[in-house]
Order: C-alpha cells, then sequence, then structure tokens
C-alpha cells in the first residue's frame, strides 16, 4: 500500500515513521520531462525496494537565495510545484528552508543529517549533474562513496533531450518569455498553466467593461508579462460552465501600471467570454495559449478601457481561428 501524499515542512518535522525511504533532492521548478523521468525512476525503485519515494525540495530555491531579486522568474509556486510532484506520483515532499544554516552545511554534513539521521534513506535518485552542498562541493561520487559506508545506494538519470537539447527550467523560462507556448508544453509535459484561488480586487473591472478573476502571484516573479489569450477551467468543485471542460478567455499579467504606482504586486487577471458569475474563492487553473501584447502604461482609464475592449475582440478572433 502506497503511503498517504504527505508535505513534510523542515528536517524538525520529521517523524520515526518517515525513516526508510527512496529519494531525490532538487529545485523541480517546473516538474517538467527531465523531472518527470527522474520521479518515474524513483518511483520504480520505490516499488522494488517497498518503500515509500519522497521528493526533497528547498524553499526559496538555492537560486533565489543566492540571486535575490535578479533570480529568474519562477515557473511555478511552491504549492503548485508540491501538488505537480503529487501528480508525477511522489509520495511524499520535504521541504527544507535554503537559509544560512543549510547553506553552509557540508556535503558531508547534508548527507549525514538530512539523508542518514533524517530520512535514513536507502536509495537516492539524482540528476545528471546534481551538485549540493557548501560552495556546490557535493557531488554523484561523494554520494556514492559515503553511501557504501552510511548503508544507502545511488544511481543517476540520463539527461533528457528533446528537439536536440536538454530539457530545462531556463529553456522553459526563455520559451515562455518568448510566448512559444507549444515548445514549453513539448518540454513540461502539459501545458503551461497558472492555477491559484481567485481573490478581490478593487473592483474597477467592471467599470473598465470587463470584469477581472484576480490571482495573487505573491513575491514570484512570473516568466510570463502582457496580454494573453486564456483557456480557464476549475481545478476542483463544479466546472464554471456546465457541460464545458474551460471557458475561453483574455488575461493580463503584470503589475497595471495604468493604475497602480512602483512596487505593486504581480497579478494574473482573467475576463472570461460569455460568463457572468461569482468566481470569488474558487480555484482556477489557467492556460497560456497566444500572446496578444506588452503590458502598457496608458494615459487614461477611457484609453485603457477601449485597448482592453480590442483585446477582447482580437482574443476572439484568435479563437474561432484556432479552436
Ligand atoms: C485584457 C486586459 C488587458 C489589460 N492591459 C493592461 C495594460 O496594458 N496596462 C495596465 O495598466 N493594465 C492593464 N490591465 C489591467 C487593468 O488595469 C485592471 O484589469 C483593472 O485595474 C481592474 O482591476 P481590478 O481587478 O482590481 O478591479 C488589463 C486588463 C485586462 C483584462
Ligand atoms: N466574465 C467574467 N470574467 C471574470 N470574472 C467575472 C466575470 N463575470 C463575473 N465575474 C466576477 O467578477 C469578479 C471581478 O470583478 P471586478 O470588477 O474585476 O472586481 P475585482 O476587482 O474584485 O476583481 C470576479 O472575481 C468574478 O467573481
Amino acid at each position: 500500500m502506497a503511503p498517504e501524499r504527505e508535505l513534510i515542512r523542515g528536517l524538525h518535522n520529521l517523524r520515526s515513521c518517515h525513516r526508510g525511504c527512496v529519494a531525490t533532492i532538487g529545485s523541480f521548478d517546473g516538474v517538467h520531462l527531465g523531472h518527470q523521468a527522474i520521479i518515474a525512476q524513483l518511483n520504480r525503485r520505490a516499488r522494488e525496494l517497498g518503500l515509500p519515494s519522497v521528493a526533497i525540495i528547498f524553499e526559496p530555491q538555492p537560486h533565489e537565495y543566492f540571486s535575490g531579486e535578479r533570480a529568474p522568474a519562477r515557473l511555478m509556486r511552491f504549492k503548485e510545484k508540491v501538488l505537480a510532484l503529487f501528480d508525477a506520483g511522489v509520495d511524499r515532499v520535504l521541504c527544507l528552508q535554503f537559509n544560512e544554516k543549510l547553506r553552509s552545511l557540508s556535503a558531508q554534513g547534508f548527507i549525514q543529517r538530512i539523508l542518514v539521521d533524517g530520512l535514513n534513506i536507502g536509495h537516492l535518485v539524482v540528476g545528471d549533474d546534481f551538485r549540493f552542498g557548501c560552495d556546490r562541493s557535493g557531488d554523484y561520487h561523494l554520494l556514492q562513496r559515503v553511501g557504501q559506508q552510511a548503508g544507502f545506494s545511488v544511481e543517476d538519470t540520463a539527461t533528457v533531450e528533446i528537439r536536440g537539447a536538454r530539457v530545462s527550467s531556463t529553456r522553459i523560462r526563455a520559451a515562455l518569455e518568448a510566448a512559444d507556448f507549444e515548445l514549453a508544453e513539448t518540454l513540461l509535459g502539459r501545458p503551461y498553466r497558472i492555477t491559484g484561488r481567485v481573490a478581490p480586487g478593487r473592483a474597477l473591472g467592471r467599470q473598465l467593461g470587463a470584469p477581472t478573476a484576480n490571482v495573487r502571484l505573491q513575491r514570484y516573479r512570473s516568466p510570463l508579462v502582457g496580454v494573453y489569450t486564456v483557456r480557464v477551467s476549475a481545478t476542483r468543485g463544479p466546472q464554471l460552465v456546465d457541460g464545458r471542460k474551460a471557458v475561453d478567455g483574455v488575461a493580463n499579467v503584470g503589475f497595471r501600471p495604468t493604475v497602480e504606482g512602483a512596487g505593486a504586486e504581480p497579478l494574473l487577471e482573467v475576463n472570461l467570454f460569455d460568463f457572468d458569475g461569482d468566481l470569488y474563492g474558487r480555484e482556477l487553473a489557467v492556460e497560456f495559449c497566444h500572446k496578444l501584447r506588452d503590458e502598457e502604461k496608458f494615459a487614461s482609464l477611457e484609453a485603457l478601457k477601449a485597448r482592453i475592449a480590442r483585446d477582447i475582440a482580437e482574443a476572439k478572433t484568435w479563437f474561432a481561428q484556432n479552436p
């Protein structure tokens, strides 16, 4: 019997029942086809050994810890990532806070504290370029050497290549920034989407002729900024429109410079076509199809309103041509 899916936040929440497992470690931003190959291998081993599978991830992602504001955009927020890892079949996610204490842990210390004392792993699966520990000093060979003494085995996974290049979060980010949603989907193994709960805004949308369901992107920087055609569905609960899996719409992702000052939080706002219901509190999945334009600062609300009307018309034309 597979154990219940479980998110464990921090080493201090590990219990004796978590000891004994097959693990992998990484950032897993995007849970793309390369990550999915690692997880498939992880789950094969977990079944063979009769142990649960665990993905060890970090928050913030190490990249973000080191680069701060200059860190690259995230493909997924924390919660989206955890759900995608569960979807890919891992039994447990152990999320470690990436801070100075973790950063300064030596590679040996990392293995001892987390893999041995914390999880007592039986087997570890890592990507082909995996590095860890202070100054990235730990690698596959060190893991193998220490594993032999500590009683766990280690294997690495082959690089997944598509269209002549390695699948990577960086490549997907670049595809999204270039609005190449077809390439992003090919590398992710599913369409690129943002999911989240609809929150109240300033109720300006209706005045602008387009009510918008708002999903907060929190502190995360999105790889998308601009106006897009989208397909929207509910991730749980009843369908948005009876008998239809998804509803067409138009979305703005960004900072709304016309109505907000500097430092506004990034927001995803969606106007659903031929829809007139209440979406507050619902969990939406917004799948991006096509970019219409960049976000602009308009001289007046009237100008913004006129432009949004044109966006909606252009989006409808796009959907008519791309059913
Ligand atoms: C299709 C669409 C395009 C938009 N484009 C822009 C834009 O280029 N510049 C901008 O400042 N805001 C843009 N917005 C955001 C509006 O400013 C925002 O929807 C409005 O402030 C409503 O906010 P509210 O949800 O808080 O009521 C756009 C919104 C939509 C739906
Ligand atoms: N066609 C539609 N597209 C998006 N939201 C809609 C639509 N029709 C009604 N709504 C509702 O209106 C809300 C958005 O209205 P809006 O005036 O933009 O207010 P707010 O600023 O609170 O988002 C949505 O959260 C949703 O509940």
